[in-house]
């Protein structure tokens, strides 16, 4: 990416100059201004899917930073055609929608840091360490996560190989909450990305316009791990089935996905069902193996909750009581986009959804 960036920067300087600066330009508010005065440019010089995808993180950051930068409560309800244009093609060519995505904010949004070998962000947001620290445990939760979605790849053939597979599923679910638990050592305060979105979002309840696009404000979702692939797959790949509204919730949420991710959860929805093969199978290991994965799933599902209700719910009630409430928390939160329920309803329901393939 770093690359890319380097052979067409002169062309695109004018995004990258705001988009490595933008903590500062948006806690100074001078981010807004700055789009104004910024040209149109032409996507035509974007050609590998690199350049394609650093050029919608790019885009992305500078969007919620011009749309939110004066706090949650007076979002900027048109995006300027200089921003709007070009992230629109960007974002078609891709087959990912015109928004900061998880898949940039956290998938596509790191690089080495020389001679250390540490990772560092790409592109970040104010909230200094507190910000930089919530995507990089976010993508180290994703990379404990590969060596799951390897396993979903070869598995389905004979007992004794989906049995070493779910067991190194097991391991790897097991690996992702040790590693989700360094948010809480951290003492994160989670940056305000998840309630940055223009769907479901009472303070812009008609969506953004894209300037130069359609006059015809759009609804979309903002950025959230709900956009993970891995958890989808794992899904998938036990047959858990969501519920109606909560199941609608995360289908829709594939739309905002790399389309390769997209197609390997459906591919894996569409494999023989692994729970038919173990039931078929009557092997008391097998069984075992294959409880101990949905377990441990459910098990980094409760994880999950009490981490929403740590960084999200308690802030939002408190910020509620007091009046108060500034960029990092929500105050209508009850009112989120998943599925019509409240944030922890929706959590737990899918929670409990898990453990119903128990055999
Ligand atoms: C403190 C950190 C986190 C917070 C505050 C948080 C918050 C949320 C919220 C608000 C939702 C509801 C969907 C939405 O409104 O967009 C959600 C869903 C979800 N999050 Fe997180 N999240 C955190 C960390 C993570 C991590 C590290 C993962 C792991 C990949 C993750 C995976 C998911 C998944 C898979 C869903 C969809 C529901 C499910 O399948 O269980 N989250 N999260």
């Amino acid at each position: 990416c770093a690359h890319a960036v380097d052979s067409h920067l002169d062309h695109y300087r004018a995004w990258m100059e705001l988009a490595n600066d933008l903590p500062n330009l948006i806690e100074s508010r001078k981010l807004r201004d700055l789009v104004h005065k910024m040209p149109v440019l032409s996507t035509h010089l974007l050609n590998s899917p690199q350049e394609l995808r650093l050029a919608h993180l790019a885009l992305g950051f500078i969007t919620m930073g011009y749309v939110w930068q004066e706090g949650q409560h007076a979002p900027a309800k048109i995006l300027p055609r200089a921003l709007a244009v070009p992230y629109w093609v960007v974002s078609r060519r891709l087959g990912l929608p015109a928004v900061l995505t998880y898949a940039d904010s956290v998938l596509s949004n790191w690089k080495l840091r020389d001679p250390s070998k540490n990772m560092d962000l790409v592109i970040s947001l104010p909230g200094g360490g507190s910000c930089r620290g919530f995507f990089l445990v976010s993508l180290l939760v994703e990379m404990a996560a590969s060596s799951g979605i390897k396993v979903g790849i070869v598995s389905c053939s004979d007992p004794a190989s989906v049995n070493r597979g779910l067991l190194d599923l097991t391991a790897s679910l097991k690996k992702m909450k040790e590693i989700f638990k360094l948010m809480h050592r951290k003492k994160l305060t989670v940056c305000g990305l998840y309630y940055f979105r223009w769907r479901d979002n009472p303070m812009l309840p008609e969506g953004l316009v894209y300037e130069g696009v359609s006059n015809e404000p759009v609804l979309l979702s903002g950025g959230s791990a709900a956009q993970s692939t891995a958890i989808q797959c794992f899904d998938a790949l036990l047959g858990i089935q969501h519920d109606n509204e909560s199941g609608a919730f995360l289908t829709r949420m594939r739309d905002y996905m790399p389309p390769a991710h997209r197609q390997l959860i459906e591919t894996l929805s569409d494999c023989p069902s692994l729970r038919d093969f173990i039931l078929s199978c009557a092997n008391p290991d097998l069984k075992q193996a294959f409880n101990d994965c949905v377990l441990a799933l459910e098990d980094l599902r409760t994880y999950h909750v009490s981490a929403v209700t740590k960084y999200i719910v308690v802030p939002a009630n408190r910020a509620q009581e007091t009046g108060h409430s500034d960029r990092g928390a929500g105050d209508k939160l009850d009112a989120t986009g998943t599925g019509g329920s409240s944030l922890l309803v929706f959590l737990k329901s899918v929670r409990d959804t898990t453990r119903k393939v128990l055999i």
